[in-house]
């Protein structure tokens, strides 16, 4: 309720990037939109990263008129409702709205949600910075960190920092054409509802709770994920919106078969989906190379006590170890991407045809990236900066693998005293 006791205005939902969850995602909240028209504005704006895309005639939309000529991935979306090249034969609602122009995809939308390959969030956001909504708040998707010479930073915080905006994250075992196609999973929220963003429409959500982390209670001013006071001055969201709270999130993310928990740790929920991209790549080696689960085990039990302990050594303040162990974006993701997902086929695949994976992702992925390879560069070379790097064993052995500098079979030795 707003000072004059209504509510006016409905969120603007535009999604990020539209590849093979950036799709997934734009059509799980589209369907969101538009079972709840009092929260939000029904159509979801898609910014796509523009190309030409040819239709062959194989292709239900192959039209003999055009023929071979390659046509804009927007206007096939838009038309045939399906993203042919990176969620193909999934139908999309038809309030998902394809726009290649950045500026013009998040104009007035009070609601961001960040999802494409972490390696183009500087040029992105640049393209961004002075076009969002001054009260606009993200949620980002995307698996990664940003990493500059002497620092490590969770891309929603980058997300923050850059556009003067707050910003969560969603992370979970989720595997995007497996929920396109509707079967059922679960993802975890961390979003830590900014103290400006209380005073309004009453405060938290029908539980009671607004969604603030234990370090930032009765903060007056926004602190940033690390609990330390943010630079951003945050710009409240106006009053005629329906109060951002964890409430509202669930509602747009929740579908029946997609259970979203919302918790506060964004560094937790961040880490953990960043992170485990490295340890699927092991665990795609040690697979392609002919050994089984119980190699694999062994790599992912090392693999998430590293990523703890990476979140303690940098994140102290305001991480929550629990997360790790009691939410999706933990150990659930963890074991989707070591046994499903694609860092771990594609790492599998290059063992087994003696090939490098960076060969295999430019040959077999149509575009699609593999996470895993750039952040396992970005924190190996954050921790050689400091002389850290032998305090991660496994997270080096994969950047030696990559580098094709050790062997698959070298890896028991590394661990033996
Ligand atoms: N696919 C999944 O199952 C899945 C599930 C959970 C999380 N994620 C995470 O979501 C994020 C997005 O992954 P995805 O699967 O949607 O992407 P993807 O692997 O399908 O990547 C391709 C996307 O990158 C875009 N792109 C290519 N060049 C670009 C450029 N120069 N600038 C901007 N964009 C460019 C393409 O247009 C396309 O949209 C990643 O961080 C990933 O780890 C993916
Ligand atoms: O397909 P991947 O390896 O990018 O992983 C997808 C998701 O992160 C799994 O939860």
């Amino acid at each position: 309720m707003t000072a004059a006791g209504s509510v006016q205005q409905k969120h603007k939902v535009t999604v990020i990037g539209s590849g093979n969850w950036g799709t997934t995602v734009a059509k799980l909240v589209a369907e969101s939109t538009a079972e709840h028209p009092d929260l939000f504005e029904t159509d979801v704006q898609m910014w796509v990263y523009e190309e030409q895309v040819t239709l062959g005639e194989d292709s239900p939309h192959y039209d003999a008129s055009i023929g071979s000529t390659p046509q804009k991935l927007t206007s096939i979306i838009n038309t045939y409702h399906e993203n042919v090249k990176y969620l193909p034969k999934i139908a999309l609602p038809h309030n998902v709205v394809a726009n290649p122009s950045l500026p013009d995809a998040v104009k007035d939308s009070s609601i961001l949600i960040f999802n494409f390959p972490h390696e183009f969030i500087g040029n992105i956001c640049k393209q961004l910075k002075g076009n969002v909504a001054p009260y606009a708040r993200g949620i980002s998707c995307i698996k990664g960190v940003s990493v500059t010479d002497d620092a490590i930073e969770l891309i929603s915080e980058y997300i923050g920092d850059t556009l003067g905006i707050y910003c969560g994250a969603l992370s979970g075992a989720n595997i995007a054409s497996e929920i396109a196609n509707e079967m059922w999973c679960e993802t975890t929220i961390a979003y830590n509802t900014p103290a400006c963003d209380l005073h309004q429409n009453g405060n938290g959500d029908s539980n009671g709770f607004a969604g603030i982390h234990p370090v930032h209670k009765n903060a007056l001013i926004h602190l940033n994920a690390r609990g330390q006071p943010s630079s951003t001055q945050l710009t409240p969201v106006p009053a005629s919106y329906p109060t951002l709270n964890h409430d509202v999130f669930y509602k747009l993310f929740s579908r029946p078969y997609f259970t979203v928990s919302m918790v506060s740790d964004v560094v937790g929920v961040s880490l953990g989906g960043a992170l485990k991209n490295i340890v699927a790549l092991a665990c795609g080696f040690v697979e392609g190379h002919g050994w089984n689960m119980t190699a694999k085990t062994a790599v992912m039990r090392r693999g998430m006590l590293e990523i703890i302990a990476f979140a303690r050594e940098f994140f102290p303040e305001t991480i929550e170890e629990k997360t790790f162990w009691e939410e999706s974006a933990g150990w659930g993701d963890m074991i989707v991407s070591c046994t499903a997902a694609r860092n771990w086929r594609y790492s599998k695949m290059a063992v087994e045809r003696g090939v490098s994976l960076q060969e295999i992702e430019r040959t077999e992925l149509n575009g699609q990236k593999l996470q895993g390879i750039s952040t396992t560069r970005e924190v190996i070379k954050f921790l050689r900066a400091r002389g850290f790097e032998d305090k991660y064993p496994l997270f080096k052995v994969v950047d030696g693998i990559l580098d094709q500098k050790v062997k698959v079979e070298d890896i028991p030795s590394l661990f033996r005293k």
